[in-house]
């Protein structure tokens, strides 16, 4: 275990930022905190860089403790949203900086930007000044920066969240590369789902300053423990049980609780059947290969639907039109209040 964190606790003020969270991380592994704005993720990630001092808890990284330890002696590389390149220095400069002030051999500091730059497929730009960079090559040049004097473990706030949707794509494949070519230990924060499940071997879903849930991204999606981790990983429908039949409870009677369900998993066919239920065709949107239908059910409910442009093609659906449907899965959960609606997810 790379990163272990026990019971920490974390106020500002009144506000309860970390409200006793404890986490595993895996030597080499690469895990996203995931969560909506201030559910505490920076703060976590800030207290294992020894940025924010927690209330109570502890922090051991490589088993050694470092509750208490100051930021530099922790070995960590920490990379922020906003660029923190500076201005004044080239890209060669900005990735030695490190290693000069760790007092590194020049030799060892020539080699080392030599092989990061290789690293971050920016050889040619070593002479170039930040303002000459685009803001991907930036990044990079963060991250080459911060893993100059080899830490124990990245941190990365957002890295890509000033970057536009295309670059930020590009950037996290190329980030999954460089983690399988280097496998430091990260620890990376984003309130992107898919970037979470596009980069993490492990997703940490947080919220309210608390840990929902911890696991592989397919282990997330299939078998969420509760309706917040449900709407956080994808799109999702709720209606109340007493609306909709849920597919399978297992042997836990139902209690009123809502029915939740994914667009993917509504059936659409042109005639009623057994357990089909009503509805009205509202709002196409076509989304490339995905194609979103708005359904009316006969209460008034409105839900989503998801089909791929060739089911869609072969219903041949058209707005106003009646259809019928079927869930092919529902999740319901135990303990979900029974108030609860779809804005809350
Ligand atoms: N220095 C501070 N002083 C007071 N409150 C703070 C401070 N830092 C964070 N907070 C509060 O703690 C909560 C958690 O903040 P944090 O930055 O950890 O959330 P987050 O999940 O990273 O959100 P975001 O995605 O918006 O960055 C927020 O409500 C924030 O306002």
């Amino acid at each position: 275990m790379t990163i272990q964190v026990n019971h920490l606790v974390k106020r500002f003020g009144n506000f309860l930022a970390l409200d006793d969270v404890s986490l595993s991380v895996k030597t080499g592994g690469l895990v996203a905190l995931l969560g909506p704005s201030g559910s505490g993720k920076s703060t976590l990630l800030r207290s294992i860089a020894g940025l924010e001092q927690p209330d109570s808890g502890e922090i051991y990284l490589e088993n050694g403790d470092v509750t208490h330890a100051k930021v530099q002696e922790r070995r960590v590389g920490f990379v922020f949203q906003h660029y923190a390149l500076f201005k004044h220095l080239t890209v060669r400069q900005n990735i030695a900086f490190p290693l000069q002030i760790a007092r590194r051999p020049k030799n060892y500091v020539r080699q080392r930007v030599g092989e990061l730059l290789d690293l971050i497929k920016l050889e040619g730009l070593g002479d170039r000044y930040p303002a000459q960079l685009s803001g991907g090559q930036r990044q990079r040049v963060a991250l080459a920066r911060a893993l100059a004097v080899e830490p124990r473990v990245l941190l990365l706030d957002e890295p890509f969240g000033a970057l536009d949707a295309n670059v930020r794509h590009d950037l996290r494949v190329w980030l999954r590369r460089l983690h399988d070519e280097v496998h430091v230990t990260t620890l990376i924060v984003t309130h992107d789902r898919e970037e979470a499940m596009e980069i993490a071997d492990t997703i940490v879903v947080m919220n309210q300053g608390r840990i929902e849930q911890v696991g592989s991204p397919q282990s997330l999606y299939d078998q969420p423990k509760n309706p917040f981790v449900m709407g956080f990983l994808g799109p999702v429908n709720v209606l109340a049980s007493d609306r909709i039949t849920p597919i399978s409870n297992g042997d836990r009677p139902l209690r009123n609780e809502p029915v939740l369900f994914r667009p993917h998993d509504i059936q659409i066919s042109l005639e009623p059947d057994v357990n089909t239920h009503p509805a009205v065709v509202g709002r196409i949107i076509y989304m490339g290969w995905d194609v979103q239908v708005e359904l009316s059910l006969a209460d008034g409910n409105i839900i989503q639907a998801t089909l791929n442009s060739d089911e869609f093609r072969s219903l041949g659906l058209t707005g106003k039109q009646k259809v019928y449907l079927s869930l092919k899965q529902t999740k319901t959960f135990a303990d979900a209040p029974t108030n609860y609606s779809k804005t809350h997810v």
